[in-house]
């Protein structure tokens, strides 16, 4: 019977559901908070009355509309560029080939050999530090992707990891303490990096520049950031775009070390 079909439900059709649901849900999570949310009401609401237009055969107004969704196309890859850039490193940096992960998957080969390359306890004293005497400082750490891009806007370093040093590149008189410290590896390789700024509206306006610079470049990159606020003392982690939320410094620090392996 025709009208029984639709029963007739493959495992390939289950998939298919649940990949548009997946791929309706990264989209919302990506344009939510921005302004491109408006753009994608404003395309859905012109999409909507091309097709109505098209029912109803009305044929001058639906060419006419029809024509610009066509040019659309070209216009939607322009506006949701970072959107489009976004989620391509989303998907870059989370799949199977990511090498970190894809180490980590096959971890119960070799436990013990696998350790983040960057000694993060040095790090996260020298923030401690910092935040009781109210130092801001933001610290950019590397995983998979390049950060020369970020990097070339500051001034070029190549030490160690350690607390002394990172609290004298941020304490208030150092002429590097501005912008961000890049930590590549177990080393600080560039200082007073001027990193893009996020405009994402869904950050609390109580977050400056300093906040923004942090969520602006681990939305671009996998990067994961540090920042210590002048203002307030507090300690903020942010990984994928957003704050992490942690209890304490050995929660912190026990989630750093699980993000760089
Ligand atoms: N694009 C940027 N890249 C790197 N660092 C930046 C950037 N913009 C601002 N900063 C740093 O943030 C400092 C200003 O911080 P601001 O007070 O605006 O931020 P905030 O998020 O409110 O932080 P805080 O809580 O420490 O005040 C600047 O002095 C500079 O060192």
């Amino acid at each position: 019977m025709d009208f029984l079909n639709f029963l007739d439900f493959k495992i390939t059709d289950i998939i298919d559901i649940i990949l548009v649901a997946l791929l309706l849900y990264y989209i919302y999570k990506l344009v939510r908070g921005s302004v491109a949310i408006n753009i994608f009401i404003g395309i859905v609401i012109i999409w909507g009355f091309w097709k109505l237009t098209e029912l109803l055969d009305m044929k001058m107004i639906s060419s006419m509309v029809g024509g610009f969704m066509q040019v659309g196309l070209i216009a939607l890859i322009i506006v949701f560029q970072q959107e489009i850039r976004k989620f391509l490193l989303m998907v870059g940096s989370t799949n199977f080939a990511n090498k970190r992960n894809f180490i980590r998957r096959f971890r119960f080969l070799k436990p013990d050999d696998i350790t983040a390359s960057t000694n993060i306890d040095p790090i996260l004293k020298a923030c401690e530090a910092m935040a009781r005497t109210k130092t801001g400082a933001i610290i950019v750490i590397k995983r998979n992707n390049s950060l020369d891009f970020v990097k070339s806007s500051g001034d070029k370093m190549f030490a160690e990891v350690n607390q002394p040093l990172l609290g004298s590149i941020f304490f208030k008189n150092s002429p590097l303490h501005d912008g961000a410290a890049v930590i590549e590896d177990n080393y600080i390789v560039a200082t007073r990096v001027i990193l893009p700024v996020s405009n994402e509206r869904s950050i609390p306006l109580r977050f400056g520049l300093r906040h923004r610079a942090a969520v602006g470049i681990t939305e671009r990159t996998d990067a994961l950031a540090l920042v210590v606020s002048e203002e307030t003392g507090n300690i903020s982690y942010i990984k994928n775009g957003e704050f992490v939320l942690f209890d304490d410094l050995v929660e912190l620090g026990n989630m750093i070390k699980e993000d760089l392996v």
